[in-house]
């Protein structure tokens, strides 16, 4: 197994942010976390990249406690994509900044192989024209894409990403999901990712940890996870819910409160 999740609990001061946390992910799995703003997902993923390290609970990556690597084995095992947002703030150009995601296999300099990742790396996210430019000087979007090249030049095991798409436009959602699932269906790398989106989370992921308060409130595949009763309990809205042939598809209609519900009910009535 690649990644093991026992038991994790994660507190920030006093505020309880994980709570008991245990799954497993297995080398070509795309696993999407998704949940509620403030339910856990991002803090879950800083403890999978061990930038925090949980209060309670043992993280294994191939068997192997997380928390015993040494640095240079956490970046060839396992790379992380922070959210969007404040990590453009150096004078670096786009082909430096992919470079950086060479740094666990560099020697005594940049080889050839090094050069050839990161220039696919650049390629499959369309950015080979802005290569020389400042990443300060880059839209957010394409400051999103060229963290994700970072990461793919990298080369891990494991792949943590946290909201990959959520400044891309809808062509890049679409073309940075069908990367992450070819990465793990034919290179057998492990995917976890946050999603808000939860129709590419229906539609790219294999499986879904639904979180809610700190807690997995449900876990299992996306026509299991995204059903009307846990998108009620959990995040608080009526959903309607259907299978396409691309995978799950969720709408939400209303929410959930006994106020809307009242007021559709009256209007219904005043209809008729
Ligand atoms: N640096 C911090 N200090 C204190 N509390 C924090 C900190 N970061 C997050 N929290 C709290 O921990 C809980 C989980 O936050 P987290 O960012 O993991 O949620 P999330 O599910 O990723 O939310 P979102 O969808 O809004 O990004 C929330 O209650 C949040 O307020």
């Amino acid at each position: 197994m690649r990644l093991q999740v026992k038991d994790v609990s994660f507190t920030y001061g006093s505020v309880p942010a994980l709570e008991n946390i245990t799954f497993k992910a297995s080398g070509g799995e795309v696993l999407g976390i998704i949940g509620p703003n403030g339910s856990g997902k991002s803090t879950l993923l800083r403890c999978l990249a061990r930038v925090l390290r949980p209060r309670q609970g043992t993280i294994f990556f191939d068997g192997k406690n997380l928390a015993a690597l040494r640095g240079h084995e956490i970046g060839r095992c396992l790379g992380y994509v922070p959210p969007p947002g404040g990590q453009a703030g150096f004078p670096t150009t786009v082909v430096e900044t992919v470079l950086q995601g060479r740094r666990p296999y560099l020697t005594w300099g940049v080889s050839r192989r090094d050069l050839e990742v990161v220039s696919a790396a650049l390629g499959y996210l369309g950015l080979t024209p802005l290569a020389e430019r400042l990443l300060g000087e880059l839209s957010s979007g394409q400051q999103q894409k060229v963290f994700l090249a970072r990461a793919l030049a990298q080369e891990p095991e494991v792949l943590l990403l946290d909201e990959p798409t959520a400044t891309l436009d809808i062509r890049y959602q679409l073309e940075v999901m069908a990367l992450i699932r070819r990465l793990a269906t034919k290179e057998g790398r492990t995917v976890v990712a946050v999603l808000h989106d939860l129709n590419l989370a229906g539609r790219f992921a294999d499986r879904l940890l639904l979180l809610h308060e700190g807690r997995i409130f449900a876990a299992g595949k996306p026509a299991a996870v995204l059903t009307p009763a846990n998108l009620r309990a959990v995040y608080g809205v009526e959903a309607v819910v259907t299978e396409a042939p691309w995978g799950i598809q969720v709408t939400p209609v209303a929410p959930a409160t006994a106020a809307e519900k009242e007021a559709r009910k009256e209007a219904a009535l005043a209809r008729a």
